[in-house]
């Protein structure tokens, strides 16, 4: 049990006759990389919705590091260390990328703000974002405006923004989606760096990047789990292989 990061139990989202979960029970383990892969409308952002508490109308429980946070509000779930990233990039496309990392600082920052801006303070902004700045590979495109960089770059630093109160469990909704070909690869090596240490439960619809990150892999289709295994395991499953028949079999 100690070893659990998240775990939920029973979770079942329904929407009108239809069951866009239906009965999922799985538990994320501290520091292992989870994919979470099924077809289209499978289930996979209503589960991150409901871990992160974006979607509270379910049955079931969730626990977070042992406490129940069935009814634990969004903002409260993000203190507890749950980040989550979006399918559509959220950053603010008109600020420089410097700005965007700032409010993010900011807010990490922002119970301990006084009422006058101290250096102490101002030092300890700095350091967070030049350390973000060179996690996401943006030192050099600080001052560039955010909606003018690559799509690639985009969703770094949305990642960076998504970092920055430093998440025990981050919850990241196709990170690459969007991203064209040649970043690919470069994507894929900040989402494994930044994943280090972490527990990290992954949607990606590109195969051979969720099959070379996850550790486990969870197979979703009609809402249900339908198979849980290594990466290897997953990819030679015949159910797994039927149910993508007519999508990306290959
Ligand atoms: N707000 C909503 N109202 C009604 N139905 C919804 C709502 N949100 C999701 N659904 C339905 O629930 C099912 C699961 O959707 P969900 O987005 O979780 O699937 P998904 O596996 O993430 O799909 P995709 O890979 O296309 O993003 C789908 O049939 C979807 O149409």
């Amino acid at each position: 049990m100690n070893d659990i990061a998240l775990k939920c139990d029973g979770v079942t989202v329904s929407y009108g006759a239809l069951k866009a979960i239906d009965g999922v029970s799985h538990s994320f383990e501290k520091g292992r990389i989870y994919g979470l892969i099924g077809p289209n409308g499978a289930g996979k952002t209503t589960l991150l919705n409901v871990l992160a508490g974006r979607q509270m109308r379910h049955s079931g429980s969730i626990h977070c590091f042992g406490a129940d946070i069935t009814r634990t509000p969004p903002h409260e779930r993000a203190h507890l260390g749950i980040g989550r990233s979006f399918q559509i990039t959220k950053i603010f496309a008109e600020m420089t990328v410097l700005d965007n990392l700032r409010i993010a600082a900011q807010i990490k920052h922002s119970r301990f703000q006084p009422f006058w801006i101290a250096p102490r303070y101002e030092r300890r902004l700095a350091g967070d974002i030049d350390a973000m700045l060179e996690l996401t590979g943006l030192t050099a495109r600080r001052d560039a405006i955010a909606g003018t960089l690559s799509y690639g770059l985009q969703r770094a630093l949305e990642l960076g923004i998504t970092l920055m109160p430093d998440p025990r469990i981050l919850l990241l909704d196709e990170p690459l989606a969007g991203v064209g070909q040649h970043e690919i690869e470069s994507s894929t090596r900040l989402i494994k760096a930044v994943s280090a240490g972490r527990t990290v439960l992954l949607i990606e619809h590109n195969m051979d990047a969720i099959m070379s990150l996850s550790e486990e892999i969870v197979v979703m289709s009609n809402g249900r789990v339908i198979a849980v295994g290594a990466p290897e395991q997953i990819r030679n499953d015949a159910t797994v292989r039927s149910v993508y028949l007519g999508e990306d079999a290959s």
